[in-house]
C-alpha cells in the first residue's frame, strides 16, 4: 500500500493512540525524564505494560516517538511543544475533543453523503446546543478553542496593530484567548467579549487569572437575534468558519453597524490556499466543520469578497506564522 494511503487508513488508530498517550501522561513523563523503556514508562504512569508496548509501537511506527524499548522511547524536540502540558502550544484538549466530540459525529459524513447535510441536520441540536450539552463538553470545547487560539494570538495582535485601537469588541470571544492577549500587549485597550451565556464563568475564569478586572467585560447574547455591541474594533475569531456564507454575510453587517467610524474588522481563521486543497490540517477541518457547524474553511480571496460585500474598504490579508490568519477591513472614516 502506497505510504499516503496507509496512513490514512490507519490515522483513526493514530488519533486515539497520540490521546491515550497523552491523557495518561505518557509524553509528559518522556518529555521530563528523556529517553524511557516501556517498563519504566508505566511504572510511573500505572498504565498496563503489555498494553502500553503495544502503544509506544505503534507511535514509534506513525514517527510521534523515536527510539525503541531497547535504547527508550524519546519525543522528538520538534514535538515536544505540542505534547509538553506545560507549554503554550500544548494540544491536549484539542486531541480530546477530538476523540470525545468530533469522532461521535464523523459518522454523519455517511448519512450526509446519502441524503443531503440540510435534511439530515434539519432533525438534529444545533451546533452550539450539541457542543453546550453540558458543563463537561463546554469545558472540553472552551479549553480546546483556548489552546487552539491563545499562543498563536500574540502574533495575531501584533499583526493587527492594536496600538490605537480603544474597545475590542471580541464577537463569539469564547473564554477569550484572543481579547487576553490584545489585552496583555496593550495598555490602554478595554475589550467585550460577545459570546452565548454558558460562556460566562470560563470567561470569568480567564479574566481573572489574568488580572484584567473591568478591562475585560462579557457581554451575553446570541448574534442571530441581537446587535453586536459597539467597538473600534470588531473582531471574529473561528467564528465565521462555523456558518455558511448567507450567515456570514448577515454577521458581517451587524458588525458594520456596531464599528465605530474609522475602525475595523478583524476576522481570524485558517485560510486554504489558493488552490483550495492545502493545508492538509484545514482540508481536514473543513470535514470537522462539516459534521461539527454549519461552516466551511475559505482561502484568503473568499474571506475578502465577504469583507467587501458587507461594506468593509481597504480590505487586506496578513498571514501568520501559524495556522490561524488575520483579514481586516475598513469602515469609512465618514461612517459611510
Ligand atoms: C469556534 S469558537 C471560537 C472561539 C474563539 N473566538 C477562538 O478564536 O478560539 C466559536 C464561538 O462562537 C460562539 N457562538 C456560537 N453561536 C453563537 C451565537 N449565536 N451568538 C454568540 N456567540 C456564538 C461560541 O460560543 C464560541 O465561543
Amino acid at each position: 500500500m502506497p505510504e499516503p494511503l496507509e496512513r490514512a487508513v490507519f490515522g483513526i488508530h493514530a488519533t486515539h493512540a497520540v490521546q491515550l498517550a497523552d491523557r495518561h501522561g505518557v509524553f509528559a513523563f518522556l518529555i521530563a525524564h528523556g529517553a524511557s523503556r516501556t517498563g519504566n514508562i508505566a511504572a510511573a504512569t500505572g498504565t498496563d505494560e503489555e498494553t502500553l508496548r503495544r502503544l509506544l509501537i505503534a507511535l514509534q511506527a506513525f514517527g510521534v516517538l523515536t527510539g525503541d524499548d531497547r535504547d527508550g522511547y524519546r519525543v522528538p524536540p520538534e514535538s515536544a511543544p505540542y505534547l509538553d502540558p506545560d507549554s503554550p502550544r500544548y494540544t491536549g484538549a484539542f486531541l480530546q475533543h477530538l476523540v470525545t466530540s468530533t469522532s461521535g459525529r464523523l459518522p454523519q459524513l455517511a448519512d450526509y453523503v446519502a441524503r443531503g447535510k440540510a435534511r439530515v441536520d434539519a432533525d438534529l441540536p444545533a451546533p452550539f446546543d450539541a457542543m453546550y450539552a453540558d458543563e463537561g463538553s463546554t469545558a472540553t470545547f472552551l479549553r480546546a478553542m483556548w489552546q487552539l487560539s491563545f499562543e498563536v494570538s500574540d502574533e495575531l495582535v501584533a499583526l493587527a496593530g492594536l496600538g490605537a485601537a480603544r474597545h475590542l469588541v471580541d464577537v463569539g470571544g469564547a473564554n477569550g484567548p484572543f481579547s487576553v492577549s490584545a489585552l496583555l500587549r496593550t495598555p490602554a485597550l478595554r475589550a467585550t467579549v460577545f459570546d452565548l451565556p454558558h460562556v460566562a464563568p470560563h470567561l470569568a475564569r480567564s479574566r481573572d487569572a489574568y488580572g484584567l478586572g473591568e478591562r475585560l467585560r462579557f457581554a451575553p447574547g446570541d448574534f442571530f437575534r441581537d446587535e453586536l455591541p459597539k467597538g473600534d474594533q470588531l473582531a471574529f475569531g473561528y467564528v465565521l468558519s462555523d456558518w455558511d456564507d448567507d450567515t456570514c454575510a448577515t454577521l458581517l453587517r451587524k458588525a458594520r453597524r456596531a464599528c465605530a467610524p474609522g475602525g475595523r474588522v478583524l476576522v481570524m481563521d485558517r485560510l486554504f490556499d489558493d488552490d483550495g486543497h492545502r493545508p492538509l490540517a484545514t482540508a481536514v477541518m473543513n470535514l470537522s466543520m462539516h459534521v461539527e457547524t454549519r461552516g466551511r474553511h475559505r482561502t484568503a480571496g473568499e474571506y475578502l469578497g465577504l469583507l467587501r460585500d458587507a461594506g468593509f474598504t481597504d480590505c487586506e490579508v496578513r498571514r501568520s506564522s501559524r495556522e490561524k490568519h488575520l483579514v481586516i477591513g475598513h469602515s469609512a472614516p465618514d461612517g459611510g
